[in-house]
């Protein structure tokens, strides 16, 4: 299968290395010039759990992309999807099949412009990554990643996708259900990647302070009512457990999470909007308020402001 990641910053790097290494015909797609031309020149660079190796690996341009792949699986942030989708329409056949993996909520309407819905895949991760540099990338730790279909009736090729991932090690699995696990996953990132952010803290940090119960018990309710209204029950119990399970230094305590590398670590503007900030939308237009994101979302914005990121 012709593979494409379109979107090769930290998680794209991960799974274009993890494909590389694992006998894939895959081709990395990224706008930023220093880390292309590292690429292009030293491979790319990937310290794993200390472990250093380089793979070659070919990396486009979006705007050199001329050919139709058989996967594009998309990893840029929520801010650039809509720019790298119109920027690669070459890549996106009749058949081609897109994978989104991004954090968040709402991705769906912008994949949608481009891509008809009986080839969109949607899906999340709980893997992480890093960028230590251009063209050096930084993966630690363990995680998982879901995926289904968006049309009834395609799951065959959903499950090809995941079967392919799986056999790269990237622990993937089909999931019937993956809107749940969509919310369940920004649930998690609504209660740490703000919060890490603006206390400038890794997750086994925040998870160790006496406030953190408290913030997760009232982000991931306040989830679940906009879920709610959209026919998904989340299990408050098993979300907050599932927040949980990630503080422990055995699990990824020690990760920065995203929002954390682009605000405070690259002075980058941030995916806030689509985490706690889309939750805080939501809930204005089903008729109801929620607080504890609404005002994460400020208070990320006004950091934004303060560090003048771009
Ligand atoms: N990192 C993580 O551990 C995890 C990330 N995710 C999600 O995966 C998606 C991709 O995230 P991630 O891989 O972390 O994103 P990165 O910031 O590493 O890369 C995304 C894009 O950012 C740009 N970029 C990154 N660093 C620089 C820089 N220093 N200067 C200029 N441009 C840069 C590149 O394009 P451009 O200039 O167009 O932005 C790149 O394509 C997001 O939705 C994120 O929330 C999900 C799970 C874990
Ligand atoms: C790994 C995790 C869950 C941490 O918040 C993440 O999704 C991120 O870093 O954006």
């Amino acid at each position: 299968m012709k593979i494409a990641i379109a979107g090769a910053g930290a998680m794209g790097s991960r799974f274009g290395y993890q494909l590389k290494k694992a006998g894939q015909d895959v081709t990395l797609i990224d706008p930023w010039t220093d880390h292309v031309e590292a690429i292009r020149e030293h491979g790319l660079q990937v310290d794993y759990d200390g472990q250093l190796d380089s793979v070659e690996i070919p990396i486009l341009y979006p705007q050199e992309v001329t050919e139709s792949y058989d996967l594009v699986v998309c990893f840029t942030k929520a801010l650039g999807l809509d720019a790298m989708l119109a920027n690669i329409k070459p890549a996106l056949g009749e058949h081609t099949r897109v994978l989104c993996l991004l954090n968040g909520l709402g991705h769906e309407k912008t994949v949608e412009k481009y891509v008809p819905a009986e080839n969109f895949l949607i899906g999340n991760t709980i893997w992480t990554a890093g960028l230590d540099g251009p063209g050096k990338a930084h993966l630690y730790g363990s995680g998982s990643l879901a995926l289904q279909n968006v049309v009834p009736g395609h799951e065959e090729q959903a499950k090809e996708v995941a079967e392919l991932l799986d056999q790269a090690g990237l622990n993937a699995t089909f999931d019937p259900n993956v809107r749940y696990s969509i919310y369940r996953k920004a649930a998690l990132n609504g209660c740490v990647n703000g919060v890490c952010a603006l206390l400038d803290c890794n997750l086994g940090s925040f998870g160790s302070t006496d406030s953190a119960p408290v913030i997760i018990r009232e982000v991931v309710s306040e989830f679940a009512a906009v879920a709610a209204q959209e026919g998904i029950i989340l299990d408050q119990p098993e979300v907050v457990s599932y927040v949980e399970s990630i503080f422990s230094p055995d699990s990824i305590g020690e990760h920065f999470p995203s929002l954390h590398q682009d605000l405070v670590q690259k002075g980058r503007l941030t995916e806030i909007d689509f985490i706690n900030g889309a939750i805080a939308r939501q809930a204005v237009e089903y008729g109801f308020r929620a607080p504890y994101c609404e005002l994460i979302t400020l208070l990320v914005h006004s950091k934004e402001q303060i560090l003048g990121a771009k």
